[in-house]
């Protein structure tokens, strides 16, 4: 062992000392907190005492509960902090850095050693630190320079000096394994290394060799938005995760991470991820599907479609009369053009075209659609919507009111009356009698009269209606929404532009859907615009930034949708073009429309072209999938080449791809994932795999993400990787469409080390160039058929 290695060891320990010594310190501490935290909630009660006889008492009852309410969230919170480091810190105990710069400040006469892992600690004095924290200002030298010159900004100002060495560290279990000097060895032997790994049920976090331009993304902090465009495989969820540690440690003071929200595109992924921000010692953000809040707001009204059966449909329908009329819905509604057509048609409804729903009560109108349209068009018409359907509400509600008083004396309250139970007319004795005065103790003095009884009972009959008017459901959203296409005319008069070709076959689809009370994926969002245009946006303030993974598949509407819901948020957004599956965007190949959304003066991209999920070989045929692929810079990883076997049927596959599953399990592929085009083709891949021991299928409303072997449709496996993919039959017949290159190009990029395709009958066209200029071997079958 040389001296430098020792040293470094000797280093190693010391620090592991100092560790375990906090450890011990905080365990007690955190044991102590936490019994603490339990003894406040299971003795909550013991310090209140309930009064509500009058009004002080029970001003004085809130006041004891909020008071020890606080009390108990501030033991919780301090719990929390200090189980959350004690964690941080076992994990240190196993590797407690990864790095370290020797940095040369400009006018001091020695360097520092600084050495970087995933949290600040400082010796016993307390006074200086042994390991810097990998977000704080003068770690970044460590990801951005070589040796030589460099920089770093902190909050005082930039700090300039010299990078005199830099140098990795391999440690496994508190063991110094090996360390590099990067200013001599070529190459980044430390990211081959965890890059040559096998993967994990969980994505783990990439502290220990952020690149220089994943740096940028993680660490910027200027205006609204950030848009990430990158390659497949190039780090960009890894960025944002890691991007969101970093917010969290330098704004500390005023950022959580329940401020935090991350769109993911399906359960699946938000698992997949779920482990990162953990594993830096951070908790983790909110984590929802779009769909998932669709569902939310939509759900009480409607059927709404999954995403995933919107593109199933797309994937398999092809044959269906009404296709190529629902695909160019898909786009059209996607699109900023009909943003525009709905904001067009919400400034029409300020003249005409809002209708209304009768109020009724048993059975009888109380106002009519008519009367009410009749006094939301008679009003000034230059006053706005919003302000409109607030003074139709008021007068509503005085209608409802002059109704209450007629009713009081119908026979119906009368008969209610008779037919009360016992206990419905002691509670309503006791109700009656508190707002008469009466205490607790004398209410039953208290003598009710049948006028009084039969006043409560018209007022109990009439709240849902005048629930159903303040909640403005007087108005037929739905009935609005529908005009747009009943009237195949309309459109002209609000379209910038041509409107669809198909639009007449489109307005059939949609009114179909809506009739039947089901709300198809494409019409979702527009319909909630619409919705909010009309009532008012729904915001949520405390939410201060908003991540956007897999952004390629969001729409326009989408995109202006969250803007509005998250008026206090800065905004990362990340994606890949060529990985565009949804229908809708299709044409797209950029996100230059997007950064009109704040502007391009508050919103700046950053592209990652260098690609490091997949092996050198893996990357040189995926790349030649796409157009504009050569810009993609593979990682230098070795690794065999992808292969193409050839059937004549599906027996012959199904047969080889069980012998090709048991021999990528015997070479140590931990995830094997045989991707399929859809949901359909993997169900009946699942079927006639069957011999293949324990192959799980995944489906849409999979929740987590397993290890083994495992067959999923392509959309599935967005943002996750397998050691070895298996693309399941790679024909012409399944992917000859030109549309569904990028499904493809997606399904072949979720390969770290091995890629497998296979067809039945002719290849498709897209594997042409990869074929001739051999980036792909053809491969015989290489079992023997029994
Ligand atoms: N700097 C890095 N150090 C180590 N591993 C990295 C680094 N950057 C990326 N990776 C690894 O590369 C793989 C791909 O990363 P990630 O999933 O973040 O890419 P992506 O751009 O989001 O991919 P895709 O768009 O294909 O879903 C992951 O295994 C990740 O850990």
């Amino acid at each position: 062992m040389d001296s430098q290695f020792q040293q470094e060891q000797e280093q190693l320990n010391n620090v592991k000392k100092v560790i375990q010594h906090e450890v011990d310190k905080l365990d007690s501490k955190t044991r102590q907190r936490k019994e603490e935290v339990i003894h406040s909630r299971k003795h909550f009660w013991d310090e209140i005492k309930i009064n509500v006889d009058s009004f002080d008492d029970y001003l004085e009852t809130v006041l004891a509960i909020r008071q020890e309410a606080q009390a108990l969230a501030v033991s919780e919170t301090t719990h929390r902090h200090s189980f959350q480091r004690l964690s941080t810190l076992q994990q240190m105990l196993d590797v407690p850095y990864f790095g370290r710069i020797d940095f040369l400040e400009e006018g001091d006469s020695q360097s520092e050693e600084i050495y970087i892992g995933i949290s600040t600690l400082r010796d016993e004095t307390g006074e200086n630190i042994l390991i810097y924290d990998w977000r704080a200002p003068i770690s970044s030298v460590y990801y951005d320079y070589q040796p030589g010159p460099a920089q770093y900004k902190t909050p005082g100002g930039v700090i300039k000096g010299e990078l005199e060495k830099k140098w990795q560290y391999l440690i496994r279990n508190g063991e110094l394994q090996s360390m590099f000097d990067t200013s001599l060895t070529i190459g980044d032997e430390i990211l081959q290394e965890v890059l040559g790994q096998g993967t994990d049920k969980y994505m783990n976090s990439i502290v220990a060799t952020i690149q220089k331009e994943q740096n940028r993304i993680i660490r910027h902090d200027r205006g609204r938005m950030l848009i990430v465009h990158g390659a497949a495989g190039s780090g960009k969820t890894s960025a944002a995760l890691q991007r969101i540690a970093y917010l969290l440690y330098k704004y500390r003071e005023n950022l959580n991470a329940d401020q935090i929200i991350l769109f993911s595109p399906n359960t699946l992924f938000s698992n997949y991820v779920s482990n990162v921000l953990p594993e830096l010692g951070e908790e983790n953000m909110q984590q929802v599907t779009f769909q998932e809040y669709l569902y939310h707001r939509l759900s009480n009204d409607f059927a709404v479609e999954d995403p995933y059966d919107q593109l199933e449909y797309v994937l398999t329908e092809t044959g269906r009369p009404e296709y190529d009329a629902r695909v160019s819905s898909i786009r059209f509604k996607a699109s900023a053009q009909f943003l525009d057509v709905i904001q067009a048609y919400v400034k029409s409804l300020e003249k005409s075209g809002m209708v209304f729903k009768d109020i009724k009560f048993r059975g009888e109108p109380i106002v009519t659609a008519q009367e009410m349209e009749e006094f939301f068009y008679h009003e000034d018409l230059s006053l706005g919507l919003q302000y409109r359907l607030e003074k139709l509400k008021d007068w509503l509600l005085d209608k409802v009111r002059a109704l209450e008083k007629l009713e009081w004396k119908k026979e119906w309250v009368e008969e209610t009356i008779e037919l009360l139970s016992d206990e419905e007319y002691y509670k309503a004795q006791k109700y009656l009698a508190k707002k008469a005065g009466y205490t607790r103790e004398n209410s039953d003095d208290y003598d009710m009269d049948t006028k009084a009884l039969a006043r409560l009972i018209v007022r109990q009959r009439l709240r849902s209606v005048r629930k159903r008017i303040r909640s403005l459901r007087f108005v037929d959203i739905s009935a609005i929404y529908k005009q747009l296409f009943e009237n195949h005319g309309k459109i002209q008069e609000l379209v910038d532009g041509e409107s669809p070709k198909d639009w007449p076959a489109i307005c059939e689809v949609t009114l179909q859907e809506l009739e039947q009370g089901r709300i198809l994926y494409e019409d979702a969002t527009p319909f909630l615009q619409l919705q909010d245009s009309i009532f008012g946006f729904q915001a949520n303030r405390s939410i201060r930034h908003v991540v956007v993974d897999e952004a390629q598949d969001y729409s326009a509407f989408q995109f202006e949708f969250l803007k509005r819901l998250f008026p206090a948020a800065r905004m990362t957004v990340l994606g890949d073009f060529n990985q565009a599956i949804f229908a809708h965007a299709n044409e797209k190949d950029d996100f230059q429309e997007l950064t009109q959304l704040y502007g391009p003066d508050k919103t700046e991209v950053i592209n990652l072209t260098r690609s490091y999920r997949s092996t050198k070989p893996i990357i040189e045929f995926t790349r030649r999938l796409i157009p504009e692929g050569d810009q993609i810079i593979p990682f230098n990883r070795d690794g065999e080449r992808p292969a193409l076997t050839t059937f004549e049927n599906h027996d012959e596959l199904h047969a080889e791809i069980t012998s090709k599953v048991s021999e990528l399990k015997d070479q140590g592929n931990e995830s094997i994932a045989i991707i399929c085009k859809s949901a359909a083709e993997t169900e009946k891949a699942y079927e006639a795999l069957s011999d293949i021991e324990e192959l799980k299928m995944l489906k849409s409303s999979s929740i987590e993400y397993e290890q083994g072997v495992v067959v999923l449709p392509s959309y599935l496996s967005k943002g996750i990787e397998f050691d070895a993919v298996i693309i399941y039959d790679a024909s012409e017949k399944v992917y000859g469409d030109e549309s569904l290159r990028r499904v493809f190009y997606t399904a072949c990029t979720r390969a770290m080390h091995g890629l497998q395709l296979y067809s039945v009958g002719e290849p498709t066209n897209f594997i042409e160039q990869a074929m001739e200029e051999g980036f792909l071997k053809n491969k015989p079958v290489t079992r023997k058929h029994g």
